[in-house]
């Protein structure tokens, strides 16, 4: 089934956290970083997050820079990506900054276990696309969306979701901030957690594409080898 170009954008520890062992956001890039990241959201169809994410930071998801706004509907197209949260039980509260915060369409996608009664409530704030049974079925997902008009789509966290579309082979990308900083924490969410591999025949395969100094730090954008194809 075809899919959208996908990539994870993400910003980690020297020692590869994203957060704390409270899995607190905590302020890993700069300036430029952020701006780097704005560009890569105005220039995608969508941004989307695990509700793990939503429940840890409530981000609003939008498009920070005015002239960015300004130059998507230039284009044609609404203010903001796309705003999708992957969450298989509907557990996103309707006063989340994703509804709250500026203009655009929200998508939040569940499973079939997830409460009726939330979902018809999640319908005056989303469009709701249900795929899989116990746990949404990212596969069926993202054909989902490519029938929805969504060409590039971008992937920003939390660490299970991360996992989870890079093994299912639905992403075709990942940059990475690396900060000058270590976290720590055995418990602390990494860039990707899920299940992991216990053989090295098991890994996801990285062709290194670009590697730039940043702040300070490092951006690192790999080209996932084995990726399904769009
Ligand atoms: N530094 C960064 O760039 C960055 C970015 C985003 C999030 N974060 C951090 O990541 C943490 C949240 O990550 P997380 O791992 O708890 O949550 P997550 O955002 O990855 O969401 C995971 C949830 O998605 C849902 N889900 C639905 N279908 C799924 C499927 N098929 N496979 C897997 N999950 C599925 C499940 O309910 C699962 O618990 C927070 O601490 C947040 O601060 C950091
Ligand atoms: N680029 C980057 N550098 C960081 O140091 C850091 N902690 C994040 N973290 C991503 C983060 O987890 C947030 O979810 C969104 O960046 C918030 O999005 P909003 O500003 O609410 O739109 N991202």
């Amino acid at each position: 089934m075809e899919r959208p170009f996908t990539f994870i954008n993400s910003a980690m520890s020297a020692d590869g956290k994203i957060s704390t062992k409270k899995r607190k956001q905590v302020k890993i890039s700069g300036k430029t970083d952020f701006d780097r990241v704005d560009e890569l959201r105005a220039s995608s169809d969508a941004v989307m997050v695990g509700i793990g994410t939503v429940l840890a930071d409530d981000p609003s998801l939008t498009v920070k820079s005015e002239e960015r706004r300004r130059r998507r509907v230039s284009e044609g197209k609404e203010e903001n990506p796309a705003r999708i949260v992957v969450d298989s039980k509907a557990r996103i509260p309707l006063t989340a900054d994703v509804f709250k915060k500026g203009v655009g369409k929200r998508i939040v996608v569940v499973s079939k276990s997830a409460p009726s009664d939330k979902v018809e409530a999640l319908k005056a704030k989303a469009d709701v696309i249900v795929a899989g049974g116990e746990e949404v079925d990212l596969p069926v997902m993202s054909g989902e969306l490519k029938k929805r008009g969504i060409d590039r789509l971008m992937v920003e966290g939390g660490a299970t979701l991360n996992w989870a579309m890079t093994r299912a082979g639905l992403v075709d990308e990942i940059s990475v901030f690396v900060g000058n900083l270590i976290i720590g924490g055995k418990t602390a969410p990494t860039f990707m957690d899920g299940e992991g591999i216990s053989e090295r025949s098991e890994a996801i395969e990285l062709d290194l594409e670009k590697c730039e100094r940043m702040d300070e730090g490092v951006v690192l954008t790999w080209r996932v080898r084995s990726s399904g194809s769009k």
